[in-house]
């Protein structure tokens, strides 16, 4: 599935919810999709997946705009934290009616979910808990194997146990059938071995899309006697700086060589790597230097 997402902007009324986002998703791989709340994400995801139309710029699925386009809807799964307090379907209509429509649906995979949720599949949707409507709409989104699957902060009310099914299930079976997967969530540090790539959006814009190892590995932060550290990393981008009496850590966002890696060495500079939920706080924050008294 490719994913082309070209200048695009969402208005609601006077508000600029997205501005100019360009972006193209070619592989099948699990991309994740991070930003503040607020940042747009929902809005975006409801462009892709048809529910929203966009006030300038375009968006094509394989070619083609998704907006009121049935074919390029039937490949577009998006999951979301929806309303389910009038839906007297039990879980088993539900996915009777999943599977009239999604042409690649696997009921015997969905089945295997259902267990491995534990759900009453002759209950009424609106009957179950907010995690077990979140397992249901998780299970369509699996099983539904749709080239093109959105899960928009999917996993809200889920316990601890339930996610990690979830997670589990969700690698194991994108492995046996590869496609284009976006996740939109907050849990950073929890799912973030789930992404390929990072797709990071902030007030609306894209701030950055990268392969998740090759961001992991351009953070680093950096500790020491502070004018030591400043000297260090005067070249760098600086995304958080730290300061406790003498010593400071700063965290970069840049390559370092094996020369300098060397050289912060015998200056007696501490190099230690940095997790993407680091990197997404710094990267998004408001205020850029906190001192923290001794
Ligand atoms: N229907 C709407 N009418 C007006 N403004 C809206 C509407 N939907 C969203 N917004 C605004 O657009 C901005 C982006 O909202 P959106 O829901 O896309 O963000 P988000 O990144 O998904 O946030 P969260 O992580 O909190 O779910 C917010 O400022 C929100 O208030």
């Amino acid at each position: 599935m490719n994913v082309k997402v070209d200048k695009l902007s969402l208005e609601y009324g006077n508000y600029a919810a997205l501005q100019d986002v360009s972006f193209e998703l070619t592989d099948k791989k699990i991309y994740g999709l991070l930003g503040r709340n607020g940042a747009g994400k929902t809005s975006l995801l409801s462009i892709l997946a048809s529910f929203r139309e966009q006030s300038a710029g375009s968006v094509t699925i394989n070619g083609e705009a998704p907006f009121e386009n049935a074919s390029i809807m039937q490949q577009v799964a998006f999951l979301y934290n929806k309303d389910y307090k009038d839906e007297t379907d039990s879980v088993k209509k539900l996915l009777d009616g999943v599977e009239r429509f999604r042409p690649n649906f696997d009921r015997e995979y969905a089945e295997y979910l259902v267990k491995r949720f534990k759900l009453d599949q002759k209950k009424a949707i609106k009957k179950l808990s907010k995690g077990m409507q979140s397992a249901v709409n998780v299970t369509i989104g699996l099983a539904s194997r749709a080239p093109l699957t959105i899960f928009d902060e999917v996993y809200l009310g889920m316990d601890a146990p339930s996610r990690d099914i979830f997670y589990k299930e969700l690698l194991e079976d994108q492995e046996r059938h590869p496609r284009t997967i976006i996740l939109s969530t907050h849990l950073v540090s929890e799912m973030d071995y789930l992404f390929d790539e990072v797709l990071l959006l902030h007030g609306g814009k894209i701030m950055l899309h990268e392969n998740y190892d090759e961001l992991i590995s351009k953070g680093a932060k950096i500790t020491g006697n502070a004018n030591v550290v400043d000297d260090f990393v005067q070249s760098k981008q600086s995304i958080h700086e730290e300061r406790l009496g003498g010593t400071k850590a700063v965290t970069i966002l840049g390559e370092l060589s094996g020369d300098e890696r060397r050289i912060a060495s015998d200056k007696g500079i501490e190099i230690a790597p940095v997790t993407l939920h680091e990197l997404f706080v710094h990267l998004t924050k408001e205020d850029d230097v906190y001192e923290t008294k001794s």
